[in-house]
């Protein structure tokens, strides 16, 4: 098929995403099998009322809501496996929910049937502060765990903007601001505890293992790290800690372009210097944060940058970054040094999305999620500004630049028709630019409904098929969260 006819079609198959009215899918858990989830988990911890359902079908994107036909909140491990037990003896699809935060439709209820929302089970069941590492159960948010932390030197470093759960963060390989320092969570999950289609319970690693490293046979870790619900329920994780920093310092830097700025995160990078955070905000981008935030921010291109280390490490990084910096045309450094500063600052940034939407407000926002290898960011980044402007869209751009990760937040309007095509075909263009330089669709927010389109073109026929014989044979009846990823 010619390249065109290949876009078209594509772009059609988005906009049926687009179009598609909220639906309520014939119900398939009958009157026998609610009675017997409700006995599981008592009457309070069981809804089929609209409201909930539809609460629990959607995300935080525009993608339209198919509501479950049950809401069930298990209180722990066992319920859960109960429950799955009952779905799959009556072929009943299952939809693992977190907090709801996901940006590519992961927990839209394709097919109806269960969504597990896992918010009671909210135990720090084991924290081993000299082993560096924490067992959570999936109510369990990144801010929770940062909370509990606090007095004991230590901190869990992935932060997505939005205080997602930490088990949420495991399904969808979810990463931060701090992910070009300490990892995203591929790197940072020691172990999963996971109720399988059937019942049975998986534990990835082996039970109660937290090692630093181990190369007993596969990594099953890594296999339900970014699985996205489509291969069992997972109901704790085991994460790796990190002591708290003795200094930090943040700081705020305006560059002439984005392509300065994708440039110098290059340089910086190659430097050496063991930047805890670098995010680039381009000035559409700053100009929304600064207006949502009532901040006074130069609306240019702008690095935000963060060190970690002893003071004296600290100053060493800055001194060798303002040199860095200097040689792309940087202008003030703006240094945020109090802990109340920087929270501020960090604030604005993990908010972007809600500023970008606030630009239009009523807005809905379709989120891009490219990510390339590094030395390929100042070019993509250029031609995707370039683009923007010449397709008459307005889409803030922030990225996580150390990592060669970046969004284009396109706030629009449900009822502009021709808007949203344009939108639709933008999105496709970015995609085609990343893959085509050896990147990626999601770097960050995962496949869901959202990306499926591209995972062939990603990772090859042989690729997707050995991804589905895992599916199959984690779960023959496809019951574990259909119509995601593969
Ligand atoms: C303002 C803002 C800012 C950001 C983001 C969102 C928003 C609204 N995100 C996206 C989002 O926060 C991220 O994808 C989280 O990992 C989603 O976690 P939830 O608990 O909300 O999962 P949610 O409930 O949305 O579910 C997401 C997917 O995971 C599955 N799932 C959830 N819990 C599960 C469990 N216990 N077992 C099995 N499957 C489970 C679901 O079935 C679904 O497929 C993000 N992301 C990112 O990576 N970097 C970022 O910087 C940001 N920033
Ligand atoms: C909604 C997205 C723009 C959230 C995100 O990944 C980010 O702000 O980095
Ligand atoms: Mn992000």
């Amino acid at each position: 098929m010619a390249l065109w006819s290949i876009l078209k079609v594509r772009v059609r198959a988005s906009l049926r995403n687009f179009q598609r009215p909220l639906t309520t899918i014939a119900s398939r858990v009958d009157e026998r099998v609610r009675v017997r989830l409700g006995e599981v988990v008592g009457s309070g911890n069981v809804s089929s009322s609209l409201a909930v359902r539809e609460q629990h079908g959607r995300d935080e994107s525009f993608h339209a809501c198919k509501p479950p036909d049950v809401v069930v909140w298990p209180e722990n491990t066992a319920q859960v496996r109960q429950l799955a037990r009952i779905c799959y003896d009556h072929s009943v699809p299952m939809v693992p929910y977190g907090t709801g935060t996901g940006i590519e439709g992961g927990v839209v209820a394709e097919e109806g049937g269960v969504c597990f929302d896992l918010s009671r089970m909210t135990d720090i069941v084991d924290l081993h502060e000299e082993d560096l590492d924490v067992t959570v159960q999936p109510g369990v948010t990144r801010v929770a765990l940062n909370t509990h932390l606090r007095h004991t030197g230590l901190w869990f470093p992935v932060d997505p903007g939005a205080d997602a759960s930490l088990c949420g963060m495991a399904a969808t390989s979810a990463s931060g601001t701090h992910t070009t320092r300490y990892g995203s969570m591929r790197e940072n999950v020691a172990n999963l505890e996971v109720v399988l289609a059937d019942g049975r319970l998986l534990h990835t690693a082996g039970e109660g293992r937290h090692t630093r490293k181990t190369s007993a046979g596969y990594n099953l870790t890594n296999l339900f790290v970014g699985s996205e619900g489509t291969l069992g329920i997972i109901t704790s994780a085991t994460l790796r800690l990190f002591p708290q920093p003795e200094a930090v310092a943040s700081a705020v830097c305006p560059m002439p372009s984005v392509t300065a700025a994708g440039e110098c995160t290059l340089q910086l990078l190659r430097s050496g210097v063991p930047l805890a955070r670098i995010e680039l905000l381009d000035d559409v981008m700053m100009d929304a944060c600064n207006r949502y935030k009532g901040l006074d921010y130069a609306v240019q291109p702008t690095l935000f940058l963060e060190f970690h280390g002893t003071p004296a490490s600290v100053q060493e990084q800055i001194r060798t970054a303002e040199e860095v910096l200097s040689g792309y045309g940087a202008g003030q450094l703006r240094w945020a040094l109090a802990a109340s500063e920087r929270a501020r600052l960090w604030e604005a940034r993990h908010q972007a999305y809600y500023a970008a939407r606030a630009l239009r407000p009523g807005s809905v926002g379709y989120v891009t999620d490219v990510c390339v290898p590094i030395s390929k960011l100042p070019e993509v980044i250029t031609t995707t500004k370039e683009d923007l402007i010449q397709s008459r869209l307005t889409g803030p751009i922030a990225g996580h630049v150390g990592d060669g990760n970046f969004h284009c937040i396109l706030a629009f309007s449900e009822h502009g028709e021709q808007e949203r095509q344009r939108i639709t075909e933008f999105c496709h263009r970015l995609v085609t630019r990343a893959l085509a330089v050896g990147g990626t669709c999601t770097g960050e927010h995962g496949v869901g409904v959202g990306k499926r389109g591209y995972l062939l073109d990603e990772v090859g026929e042989t690729g997707l098929e050995v991804m589905r014989q895992l599916k199959r044979a984690l779960d023959p009846k496809g019951l574990m969260n259909p119509g995601k990823v593969v």
